[in-house]
């Protein structure tokens, strides 16, 4: 099996660790394959690839996609290290409002299944990071786009650098408790 499928704090987010083959020439791993994704209970209707660079210090987020345009996210840093985070947002489940969040990096080579009805966030952490994603559900849409702040304390994501980067998009966010949410536990 050359995935591994890691359990987290919140039940439908789901760490990965690829099999990695290395030799003297360097390494080569599957980062994807449908049947086991699906078997592992991972919907792999991608939509959408993306990449992003950031610098040290950058946070991205905390995002998402309104319904029905909202997006499951297979996250993956490809360069350098982040501080991946996701929170569950979907009213009604035992788990809103909690967050996990995890070190990517080109090092641990792991990702982490975001699915729908998430809020998803990332902090660099080393000089450069390259952050590359595939999408299921919505392709972006503007209209749907919408966010909650970083340090909202409802959360209380344990960010591990307070001094951060943020766009003025995401410097004027909403508190959790204020956000337009219209995603729906087991809907
Ligand atoms: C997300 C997105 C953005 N754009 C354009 C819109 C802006 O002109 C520019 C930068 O967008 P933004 O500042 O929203 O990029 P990020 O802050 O990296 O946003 C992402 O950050 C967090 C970590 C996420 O999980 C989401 O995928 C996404 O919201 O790219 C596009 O053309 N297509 C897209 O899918």
């Amino acid at each position: 099996m050359p995935f591994e499928f890691i359990k987290t704090d919140i039940p439908d987010l789901i760490l990965v660790k690829p099999k990695v083959f290395e030799d003297c020439r360097g390494f080569f791993m599957e980062t994807y394959k449908k049947s086991d994704f699906e078997k592992a209970g991972i919907n792999t209707d991608f939509v959408q690839d993306n990449h992003s660079k950031s610098v040290r210090g950058v946070l991205r987020g905390l995002h998402y996609q309104k319904n029905p345009y909202a997006q499951g996210k297979l996250v993956r840093c490809i360069k350098g290290k982040i501080f991946d985070v996701a929170v569950d947002i979907r009213k009604g489940s035992p788990t809103f409002g909690k967050w996990v969040g995890l070190e990517l990096s080109e090092e641990n080579r792991l990702m982490l299944w975001i699915p729908e009805g998430f809020a998803h966030g990332f902090l660099t952490l080393s000089e450069e990071a390259e952050v590359i994603y595939k999408v299921t559900g919505g392709e972006y849409s503007p209209e749907h786009d919408a966010g909650i702040v970083w340090d909202d304390p409802d959360i209380g994501i344990d960010w591990p650098l307070k001094d951060v980067l943020l766009s003025e998009k995401d410097e004027n966010l909403p508190r959790l408790r204020d956000a337009d949410i219209n995603f729906v536990y087991g809907g």
